[in-house]
């Protein structure tokens, strides 16, 4: 009944958020264990199925876990609806816990067999899940979303454990994820073609079509909110998807699988293939793959992008960035400062968005400093499982180290370092081999220097002066990225000019970093193409089908 009661909730809220949702649902319990009917004003449409009341196999083993305690012992993997134990491990990597620097599981990558077994049951979920309407599909999503809501913090401890982020900002990635899906699901019933009046009593209509089996290729700053930032458009559109996480953080997108599985997705609908960049390459290749979605690096942006040429695939791709920040002199500076530390500090500086190149007008540059250097020695850095940590540990020991090599070549190019920078020891003995670095503020940058050119994705902020907007703009719009920039002033024609000038797909003004899911997000020049989030998402994962209408006789030439 508890749950019953939940479900009819979740559907009514349904209704509010579903623009054209017309219909009342009743949602019965038909059988004991697990089969659900729901019936619309025009009558039965749709069953699934939901494990009501048990547990989800994995979860708890998360609740309540804490730094060092958590071991992965289940497969990995995830197609025709279950966990799928590899076929071979020869090629395992150790995956580490980066607050402890302790092996948390093995990753053992797909081959070519599995990634073909895991795309033949996306297909045939496909065909079934392409069928239902917007309506149908949404249900289901939104209640997945309640489940994510449900679990949320067992999640959220899990990703903390595999990617070393605070847990604070671990929950609210998570939030991020059922609001992903609960947003998708409320534009699904939306989706609609044009009608166009032609001669002669004579019309054609567009049809939004899916693009069929879609691959998501994501980067582990972000484990579990990259995987629901992709597959959430693509299930609203009525495609299947096979997602691979990055090698380095495997563990929480098998999750996301089993949630979609619970709320009631046919099987094979959302499945999970573990590897690096050899799985990833069988997905770009495969003939039944229509579209690549892909987040991470430049350099493995354009091997993508290759790779989907040759197929005619379609290709989404949201790369690296090297963000502008301008702090004219008229700001509101407690604001610009959080701006800044918002801007820099968030994942431990792993944030592909970041605004990593901080431009303040010379005039109230020592106020800055003062006050940003002041916030950014006292941001708590060590454990990330404990509710006070701000910042947790970088991903791995090698990203440490090159976040740490681009430090010391900033020194020598001679850039000064006001605080930070350092590899930090916590005085827990458990987290002596953690990969923590103290959050650096870098003064007397220049724009020529590496820490300036280049994106660290570590907790590095470079500072550097300027006197007129012309000057920064142009400096700020040097060079090869163009993911975001902000903008800091009390002047709204200034703050509009200077988004208008900004080459970036995002610009914040008077704040950073905030990312709702109702506004879209991607990159202009090498930080990609394509977009997530947002309305036009939909057009990313979906194609259009005109079909034409003749009402009278052919005319033919012939
Ligand atoms: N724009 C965005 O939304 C966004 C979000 C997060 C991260 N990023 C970017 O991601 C980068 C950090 O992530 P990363 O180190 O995981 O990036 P990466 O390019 O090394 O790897 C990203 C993903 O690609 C896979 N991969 C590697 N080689 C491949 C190949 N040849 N074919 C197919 N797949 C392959 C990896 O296994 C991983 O899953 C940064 O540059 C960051 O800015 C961008
Ligand atoms: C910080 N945001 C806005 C949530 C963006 C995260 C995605 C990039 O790494």
């Amino acid at each position: 009944q508890k749950v019953t009661h939940s479900l009819c909730n979740q559907f009514m809220e349904s209704r509010a958020c579903l623009s054209r949702a017309t219909t009342c649902f009743k949602v019965e319990k038909i059988k004991e264990t697990s089969v659900f009917r729901s019936t619309t004003t025009q009558g039965e449409r749709f069953t699934f199925t939901r494990m009501a009341q048990q547990p989800l196999l994995s979860l708890p083993e998360f609740h309540n876990v804490s730094t060092g305690a958590l071991v992965v012992t289940e497969p990995l993997n995830f197609w025709g609806g279950a966990r799928v134990k590899p076929k071979d491990t020869k090629n395992s990597e150790p995956v580490y816990e980066p607050a402890t620097g302790r092996v948390l599981c093995d990753m053992i990558p797909c081959g070519e067999e599995e990634v073909d077994e895991a795309i033949k049951s996306a297909h045939s979920a496909y065909l079934k899940w392409s069928k239902l309407s917007g309506m149908e599909r949404a249900r289901i999503m939104l209640e997945a979303a309640r489940i994510i809501r449900e679990r949320r913090d067992e999640i959220a401890r899990a990703e903390v454990a595999n990617n070393g982020k605070s847990i604070t900002e671990a929950q609210v990635d998570i939030d991020v994820a059922w609001q992903c899906i609960e947003y998708y699901a409320g534009i699904a019933p939306t989706l609609s073609g044009q009608h166009i009046q032609l001669p002669g009593g004579s019309f054609a209509y567009t049809r939004r079509e899916p693009l069929g089996v879609c691959v998501g290729i994501g980067a582990w700053n972000y484990p579990f909110q990259i995987a629901a930032w992709k597959s959430a458009p693509a299930l609203a559109c009525g495609n299947a998807m096979v997602f691979k996480p990055s090698p380095m953080t495997p563990v929480t997108a098998v999750m996301l699988a089993e949630i979609y599985k619970e709320a009631g997705v046919p099987d094979g609908l959302f499945n999970v293939v573990q590897g690096g960049a050899e799985t990833g390459g069988l997905l770009c290749h495969h003939p039944m793959v229509a579209k690549v979605s892909f987040t991470g690096s430049v350099p493995t942006g354009k091997k993508v992008m290759e790779m989907a040429a040759k197929g005619v695939k379609q290709v989404t791709l949201e790369l690296g960035g090297k963000s502008p920040l301008i702090i004219f002199k008229d700001c509101e500076l407690e604001n610009a400062i959080k701006g800044a530390l918002m801007a820099n500090f968030l994942t431990q500086g792993e944030v592909c968005c970041n605004g990593t190149r901080v431009f303040v007008q010379r005039e109230i540059m020592p106020q800055f400093l003062e006050e940003v250097v002041k916030r950014t020695k006292v941001i708590s850095v060590g454990d990330p499982m404990c509710e006070e940590t701000r910042m947790g540990a970088l991903i791995s020991k090698p990203h440490m180290e090159k976040v740490l090599g681009f430090i010391k070549q900033a020194k020598e190019q001679g850039a000064k370092v006001l605080c930070g920078g350092e590899r930090f020891v916590p005085s827990d003995p458990k987290l002596k081999d953690g990969y923590f670095v103290s959050p650096c503020v870098l003064d007397n940058c220049r724009d020529d220097m590496t820490c300036v050119k280049e994106e660290i994705f570590g907790p590095v902020m470079s500072v550097l002066p300027f006197d007129t907007e012309d000057e920064v703009l142009q400096r700020a719009n040097n060079t090869t990225f163009g993911l975001a920039s902000g903008v800091f002033t009390r002047d709204i024609a200034r703050a509009h000019r200077v988004a208008e000038n900004l080459q970036a797909g995002t610009c914040y003004i008077n704040n950073y970093n905030v990312g709702p899911v109702e506004v879209p997000f991607g990159g202009y020049k090498m930080s990609g193409f394509g977009r997530e989030n947002g309305q036009v998402t939909i057009e990313y994962y979906s194609q259009l089908k005109t079909v034409v209408v003749e009402m009278g006789d052919v005319e033919s030439f012939f």
